[in-house]
């Protein structure tokens, strides 16, 4: 990274930003400190072979702008100079961007990093509150997304700073409680013997919690992918499909109740992910925001806890424009993932 005049910590605009996931990769170019993003439409990641491609056809082939440096956040983490995405067949090489494609220096951060870079400043047009009481402004925060699995981080307010803590929450082991859970739990399809928050919350979770319905009744699945469950559950068309997205609120209120109690998120929790704001209907039920409060002896903490869905479109990007546009407003570490010409 480069350092300004005073000193600071700064990126070379123009700056290329992506939010890669499993399923969609989103990108922008930011000219400089000042202009709005120029946001490109989204790319599918299974239809190119690698990023690079994806990013000379839909991004470079498309501008005369060469971009200078590259903000990247991946749904996977970390490591060394090739990066494989979690969820998706492209590895990221920084090294070989740099080379090809023209930029001078590439970070790469966590895909969650990014959302929880992004609560530190959505305004009330981008994203809607789901009970509880006020936010404390500087009270730590967390962020929860279902999607093609689920993401999860804390953001911390240090030193002057808002400070993302990426890591592996949406890992945490899931565990019957209900009368009704233990029906269906036996039927949940398991990875190594576990059940995992992420085996519900995401994509393959609707279908899981579906099938597992579906066993436990002795009724036929009919519907095979998850947006297909959503919809039957919203128009009501499918009881089993309404029970899927109604213990689905349940389970994720749980678990961001639990997120909530280990970061002491006075601040709130933010519900993000594609899948959150498909349900929306459905989060603004009873089922979610009971699970969430639902935590003796803190019940009286969480109630006081405000939730929120992230409705922005494309909270990660607007994220990872803040942080490109004053990066030392951010306590983001480039250690280990911050490559050069
Ligand atoms: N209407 C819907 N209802 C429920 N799930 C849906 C719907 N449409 C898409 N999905 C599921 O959402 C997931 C994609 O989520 P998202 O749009 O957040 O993608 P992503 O950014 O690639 O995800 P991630 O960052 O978690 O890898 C897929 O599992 C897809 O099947």
């Amino acid at each position: 990274m480069a350092k300004s005049n005073d000193g600071e910590l700064a990126f070379p605009f123009p700056i290329l930003i992506g939010d890669i996931g499993g399923t969609n990769a989103r990108f922008a170019l930011l000219l400089d400190a000042f202009a709005a993003p120029k946001e490109y439409p989204i790319i599918q990641t299974a239809q190119f072979e690698n990023i690079d491609d994806a990013l000379q056809n839909c991004i470079l082939d498309k501008t005369s702008v060469q971009p200078r440096s590259a903000i990247l956040a991946l749904a996977g983490p970390i490591e060394g100079d090739e990066v494989p995405l979690t969820n998706c067949d492209w590895v990221v090489r920084p090294r070989e961007m740099i080379a090809k494609l023209g930029f001078e220096e590439v970070l790469l951060v966590n895909d969650f990093e990014a959302q929880a870079l992004a609560v530190a400043s959505l305004s009330d047009g981008d994203r809607e509150k789901i009970g509880g009481g006020d936010e404390h402004p500087v009270a730590s925060r967390a962020v929860l997304g279902p999607g093609t699995g689920l993401g999860v981080a804390g953001l911390v307010h240090a030193m002057h700073a808002w400070i993302p803590v990426p890591g592996e929450g949406g890992h945490i082991d899931m565990g019957p409680r209900t009368e009704r859970d233990y029906q269906i739990w036996p039927f949940l399809e398991p990875i190594e013997g576990r059940i995992s928050a992420e085996q519900l919350l995401c994509g393959r979770g609707i279908m899981n919690i579906y099938r597992a319905i579906s066993a436990a009744d002795a009724r036929e699945a009919t519907l095979d992918v998850p947006a297909a469950v959503t919809s039957a559950a919203l128009t009501g068309s499918d009881a089993a499909a309404v029970e899927t997205v109604s213990l689905f609120s349940t389970y994720l209120g749980r678990v961001a109740g639990d997120i909530a109690m280990i970061f002491m998120a006075k601040g709130g929790v933010y519900l993000a992910g594609g899948i959150s704001q498909k349900i929306l209907p459905a989060l603004r039920g009873p089922e979610f925001r009971a699970a969430f409060e639902d935590k003796a002896p803190h019940g009286e903490l969480l109630r006081q806890i405000p939730t929120y869905v992230v409705t922005h479109p494309m909270a990660a990007l607007a994220g990872l424009a803040a942080f490109a546009r004053m990066p030392d407003r951010f306590g983001v570490t480039s250690e280990g993932r911050h490559w050069q010409r």
